[in-house]
């Protein structure tokens, strides 16, 4: 024994992070890149401007416009009328801070959780924190990505740091082989199936197993994007050449002999053997069907050949409850299959599954074919640069030509605080991370399920088993 403590991934890189540890018991960590979105912003500024503060490290602060603004082709900030003033708010702000902007007229604006990666601005074994849940995304490429609220992000602009309770380090391992046609996003509904919505609470979640090791890129982005549904604080993979074929070039990445010495550095990313995780656990892959919810929370999901299940059967009061309440929302009945329950609604994008490989297995879905009557399918890239990239492929035909709408980079119909909002009653299968009751629109229902079967289900006009539409 060499005496050398084996310290997990999470340890490693919160250590690399930490000022001091606070008297309440809380850690103050350095924040490496901090990004802003519109909705989470306003506040923290103007409380900023009482407090007669400025913004500490602007160069290491960008912002972008993501969940207000409008996505029709060719917008500008006042399409959508209702986010005009927040939208001039943000605009205003950066102006003032000189903190760099990605607006609607910028050709890199998007959802920040797919702009941080794409532009190198997450990087292995940084901290990158925003004003929103899901900025554990950029833990697809080892990063540590923190979603925080208001307050806090006065406290990165005016400190560049974040006072925070330390998260306990937990592992969740996905083996064996992914079966053909799934994808990042049915592992990630399985495994908040099987440890529900609050079994991450208080953790770093590190995902790893050759599953995980097999997943591109982009899928292990969507794979830490979900961490939130799991009640985590984090979650994260440790980066390996993949991360770094996927990080040079990009524009916030180090550039010729710096991307060398640094990826040398990230190398060493990793849990150590023998590092102690609070919990372990594993997914096993290998049988794995298409994951669909069926109520109103992430982990009321089931694979796409099961039936909707009986409250009745759950031990759990409370639990049982919940589903009834869930089933009554969605009218839904026990026992019913999911497979064929009819849609009103298919929406592509988000920041779960709003990037190029998701705009691709969807298209790969609907080439030559189209949506079913009285359906409304839209994509909507998740970013300007997806957009540009999937139309260099000539996705945007196949999309129009099956009846898809084409739409501008924007969170959209995921949260629904722009125009585009699912009507009370509508029945929708959407790429995004949320079922919330009223999350759509008021009175809209969600069914969550990857790419390739919300653009099966549009053609269909129904849930389909794509296992199917493959041997078909
Ligand atoms: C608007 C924002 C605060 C919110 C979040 O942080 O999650 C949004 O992105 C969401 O997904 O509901
Ligand atoms: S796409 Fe949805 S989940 Fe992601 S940041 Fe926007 S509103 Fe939140």
């Amino acid at each position: 024994m060499t005496g050398v403590p084996a310290l997990t991934l999470f340890e490693k890189i919160w250590d690399a992070h930490l000022v001091r540890r606070l008297d309440d018991g809380r850690d103050l960590i350095f924040v490496d890149r901090h990004v802003l979105q519109e909705t989470t912003s306003a506040v923290a500024f103007e409380n900023l401007k009482r407090a007669g503060r400025g913004v500490r490290r602007p160069e290491l602060t960008l912002a972008t416009q993501d969940h207000i603004v409008s996505t029709a082709p060719g917008r500008d900030e006042a399409t959508n009328p209702g986010g005009r003033e927040l939208l001039a708010l943000m605009r205003a702000n950066a102006y003032r801070h000189r903190i760099r902007h990605f607006g609607v007229d910028d050709p890199r604006q998007g959802i920040v959780h797919v702009i941080a990666p794409e532009l190198g601005l997450a990087q292995p074994g940084c901290v990158l924190a925003c004003g929103d849940s899901h900025t554990s995304t950029v833990g697809g490429l080892g990063a540590l990505g923190i979603g925080v609220g208001t307050s806090e992000v006065e406290h990165v602009l005016a400190t560049q740091t974040l006072a925070l309770s330390r998260p306990k380090p937990i592992r969740v391992r996905f083996q064996g082989r992914i079966p053909p046609g799934l994808v990042a996003k049915d592992l990630i509904l399985r495994a908040i199936g099987a440890l529900g919505v609050a079994g991450g609470r208080g953790s770093a979640v590190e995902y790893a197993g050759s599953a995980v090791e097999a997943l591109p890129v982009e899928g292990r982005l969507t794979l830490c994007n979900m961490s939130i549904e799991l009640g985590a604080r984090l979650g994260f993979v440790a980066p390996d050449e993949k991360t770094f074929d996927y990080l040079r070039g990009r524009e916030f990445a180090p550039r010729g002999p710096a991307f060398d010495a640094a990826m040398a550095a990230w190398r060493s990313l990793h849990s150590d053997p023998g590092a102690a995780f609070v919990r372990d656990v594993a997914i096993e892959c290998d049988r794995l069907a298409p994951q669909v919810t069926w109520g109103t929370t992430p982990e009321d999901v089931a694979g796409v050949d099961d039936r909707i299940p009986d409250p009745a059967s759950y031990g759990d009061a409370g639990r049982r409850e919940a589903a009834a309440k869930a089933l009554r929302y969605m009218e839904l009945a026990p026992g019913v299959p999911l497979e064929g329950l009819p849609i009103d609604i298919a929406f592509i994008g988000s920041c779960t599954n709003g990037r190029l490989s998701d705009l691709q297995a969807a298209a790969a879905v609907v080439r030559g074919r189209k949506v079913a009557p009285r359906v409304r399918a839209l994509v909507v890239p998740g970013s300007m640069a997806v957009k540009r990239e999937a139309e260099a492929l000539g996705l945007h035909e196949i999309f129009r030509d099956a009846g898809f709408e084409w739409r501008d980079a924007g969170c959209s119909m995921c949260v629904s605080i722009n125009e585009d909002v699912a009507p009370p009653g509508s029945r929708c299968i959407a790429t995004s991370n949320r079922n919330f009751e009223n999350r759509q629109g008021p009175g809209s229902r969600t069914h969550l399920a990857s790419p390739a079967t919300v653009a099966a289900a549009a053609l269909a006009g129904r849930i389909v088993d794509i296992r199917k539409e493959a041997r078909a």
